[in-house]
C-alpha cells in the first residue's frame, strides 16, 4: 500500500464520513459496503469509429507516425507491467507485445500511403483486418480479438491526442468512476489506489460488483446521472447505495465495514453450525484459485464456461479432459457440476436454439435437454469420468429448473448415468415456492439467486436501469429465500446459494439464518464470508435475517442487518 493510502485509512480509522456531500446525492444499487471520500479519476469511454477525413497533406510524414505512437504505447504499457503482478502482469506485457508489433504498423502505413487516410483511421482498419482474422480462426485466436482491439484503441488515442479508454493509471487514492468495467479494465488496477467504485451502468452481478467485494471496497453501481455529474470529489456510501459531491479540499476518508479476515478455512458460524464455503468456476484456473483461497468445495462449476466459443459439441473425451482438469484441486472434496446452462446471456454455437424475442424467458438450461437428451447424456458420462480420474466428491445439478417433475426427471438421468448425487438449480420463482416437493425429488438443491432475483423482479438482470430491481437484499427476494430455507429444515437435505449474494459477508449471515447450508462464490469473497460467519452465532443469523425479512425496502434490510 502507499504511504498516500495509509494515510488514508489512518484518518479514515478516525473521521470517516466527515467530508460527506456538499450536494444533493444521487442514488444507486449499494454493491460493497463501507465509505470513502476523495478525488474523482474518471475511466475513459471507448472510442468511436475515427472519421476518414480530412486526407493528409503529406501521407509519407502522416505515415510515419504510426511506429512511434505504436512505441510510445508498447513502452507506457511495459511501465505499467513492472508495477504489476500475477494475471494483471501477464496481460500488461502481452498488449505490449502486441502494440509493439510491426505487423500493425506496417499494415496501417500501407493504408495511410496508398488510400490517403489519416494515421488513426488507418490504425482502426488495419486492425479491424486482424480482428477479423482472428475471429475467424476461432478457440485461443478468437479470445485476442478483445486485446487487439484495446491495442487498436491506445493507439488511435495517441494519434489523437486524447486519453486511452479504460482505467488511467491511479497516481493517489482516488474514487473510479466509470459507465461500467469491463474484465480487461480492471487488469492493472491498484486497489490501493481505489478508494471506491461508482457507475452508472451495472447491476449486482456486474464484473464492478464482483471486483469490489473482491478487493473489499465500497462500491455503488446503476446510479443514474453520475456521468454527468461534475464533481472534482465525491464522497461513496456503500451501504445506503449514495454518491454525492464531496469538497474536494477535505481529506480522503475511508471507513469499510469489512468484518475480521482471519478464517480458519471450516464454514461455520462461531458456535459450530455449518454453512459450507465452496467457491464458484468455470475453468481449472478459477478451481486452483477456489482452492488456494480456501474453499471447501465447489458449489457451482458452470461447464458452458468451458465452450463459450466451442463451433460444435466437444465429444465425451474433450469435455472428461477438460472436467478433470478443473475437478484436479478438490480430489476428496465436494464439487457440484452444472449441466450446460446454455442460451440467453450465455448463448452456445452448438446449441442455439430458434431465434427467441425473449431468450431469457426461452429454451435455455435444462429446457434444452428436452428437445436434445442426447447431448445431456454425453455430458453426464463425461462427468461420470473425470469424478473418476479426479477422485473428487461429484454431485451434478441442473440450470433453469422449474417444476418438481422436471427435477424429477434430471436426477433420473444422472443416477443411471452412475452419478450418486443429484440436484436442481432453484432460480425460477416457481421452484422456490415448490421447494419442498423439488427436494423431495433430488438430493440437493442450490439457489441461482441472480436468476432467482432476475425472474422475480421482471427485470433484465444485464440492465443497469432495473439493476435497483435485482438486488438481493429485497424484502421480496428475501421472503423466496426464507421458503427455500424453511423446505431445506423440513426435509433434512442441503440447500445452498451459489448466485453473486452468496459473496456479500453480511448477506451470508441472512442466508445461514433463513436456514441456507452452503454458499457459493468467486475466490476473493471465500475468506470474508468464512470470516463473516465465525464471527456470530446460529442464533445471531436467525435475528439478523428475521431483522432484513422484516425490512420494507433493501436499504432498510441492510441497516437492519447492520450489527
Ligand atoms: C448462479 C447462477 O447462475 P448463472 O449466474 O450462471 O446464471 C444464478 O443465476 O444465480
Ligand atoms: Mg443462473
Amino acid at each position: 500500500m502507499s504511504s498516500e493510502s495509509d494515510a488514508a485509512s489512518a484518518v479514515g480509522s478516525t473521521s470517516a464520513g466527515s467530508s460527506v456531500s456538499a450536494g444533493q446525492p444521487l442514488t444507486g444499487v449499494a454493491v460493497s459496503p463501507g465509505r470513502a471520500s476523495g478525488p474523482v479519476v474518471r475511466v475513459a469511454e471507448a472510442l468511436g469509429e475515427p472519421a476518414a477525413t480530412p486526407a493528409p497533406a503529406d501521407p509519407a510524414a502522416e505515415a510515419a507516425r504510426i511506429a512511434p505512437a505504436a512505441q510510445a504505447v508498447a513502452a507506457r504499457l511495459e511501465k505499467q507491467a513492472e508495477s504489476a503482478s500475477g494475471e494483471a502482469e501477464t496481460i500488461l506485457i502481452t498488449t505490449a507485445a502486441m502494440a509493439a508489433d510491426p505487423a500493425l504498423a506496417t499494415q496501417a502505413e500501407q493504408l495511410v500511403k496508398t488510400q490517403n487516410l489519416p494515421a488513426s483511421r488507418a490504425v482502426y482498419q488495419a486492425a479491424e483486418k486482424f480482428a477479423e482474422a482472428l475471429a475467424a480462426a476461432g478457440g485461443y485466436m478468437a479470445e485476442r480479438v478483445r486485446d487487439i482491439r484495446d491495442v487498436r484503441d491506445r493507439l488511435v488515442a495517441e494519434l489523437l491526442g486524447i486519453d486511452p479508454p479504460g482505467v488511467p493509471e491511479l497516481t493517489s487514492p482516488s474514487v473510479l468512476v466509470a459507465r461500467d468495467l469491463a474484465p480487461a479494465d480492471t487488469a492493472g488496477l491498484d486497489p490501493a489506489k481505489v478508494l471506491a467504485l461508482v457507475t452508472e451502468e451495472g447491476g449486482p452481478t456486474s464484473h464492478t460488483a464482483i471486483l469490489a467485494r473482491a478487493l473489499g471496497i465500497p462500491a455503488v453501481v446503476a446510479v443514474r446521472g453520475l456521468l454527468a455529474l461534475d464533481a472534482a470529489a465525491l464522497a461513496v456510501d456503500g451501504d445506503a447505495g449514495t454518491v454525492a459531491p464531496a469538497d474536494p479540499a477535505a481529506p480522503i476518508v475511508t471507513a469499510t465495514a469489512l468484518g475480521p479476515v482471519e478464517w480458519n478455512g471450516t464454514g461455520a458460524t462461531a458456535d459450530g453450525h455449518r454453512v459450507k464455503v465452496y467457491g464458484n468456476v468455470g475453468s481449472a484456473a478459477d478451481a486452483q484459485a477456489a482452492a488456494d483461497a480456501g474453499a471447501e468445495g465447489v458449489g457451482l462449476f458452470r461447464t458452458e464456461f468451458c465452450y463459450l466459443d466451442a463451433p460444435s459439441e466437444p465429444s465425451v473425451e474433450e469435455q472428461r479432459k477438460a472436467y478433470t482438469a478443473v475437478l484436479a484441486p478438490f480430489r476428496g472434496k465436494p464439487v457440484i457440476v452444472r449441466t450446460l446452462d446454455a442460451g440467453a446471456d450465455k448463448p452456445l454455437a452448438f446449441l442455439s436454439p430458434e431465434a427467441e424475442p425473449n431468450p431469457a424467458l426461452g429454451v435455455r438450461g435444462l429446457r434444452i435437454a428436452f428437445d436434445r437428451p442426447d447431448v445431456l447424456d454425453r455430458q453426464l458420462e463425461a462427468i461420470a469420468s473425470a469424478a473418476r480420474d479426479s477422485g473428487a466428491e461429484v454431485s451434478v445439478m441442473a440450470p433453469m429448473v422449474a417444476t418438481a417433475e422436471e427435477a424429477s426427471w434430471f436426477a433420473d438421468r444422472v443416477r443411471a448415468a452412475g452419478i450418486a448425487r443429484a440436484g436442481v438449480m432453484i432460480e425460477i420463482p416457481a421452484a422456490a415456492l415448490t421447494a419442498r416437493e423439488i427436494l423431495d425429488a433430488v438430493d440437493f438443491v442450490s439457489v441461482g439467486t441472480n436468476d432467482l432475483a432476475q425472474y422475480t423482479f421482471a427485470a433484465d438482470r444485464q440492465l443497469g436501469a432495473v439493476a435497483k430491481l435485482n438486488d438481493p437484499w429485497q424484502p421480496g427476494l428475501l421472503r423466496l429465500l426464507r421458503f427455500i430455507g424453511d423446505a431445506a429444515k423440513a426435509t433434512g437435505k442441503p440447500a445452498g446459494v451459489c448466485g453473486e449474494a452468496a459473496a456479500d459477508p453480511r448477506l451470508a449471515l441472512v442466508l445461514a439464518g433463513l436456514g441456507l447450508t452452503s454458499l457459493s462464490m468467486n475466490a476473493p469473497a471465500v475468506r470474508a464470508v468464512g470470516a463473516s460467519l465465525a464471527s456470530v452465532t446460529l442464533a445471531e443469523c436467525e435475528t439478523i435475517a428475521a431483522a432484513a425479512l422484516a425490512a420494507t425496502d433493501p436499504a432498510a434490510a441492510r441497516a437492519a442487518a447492520a450489527r
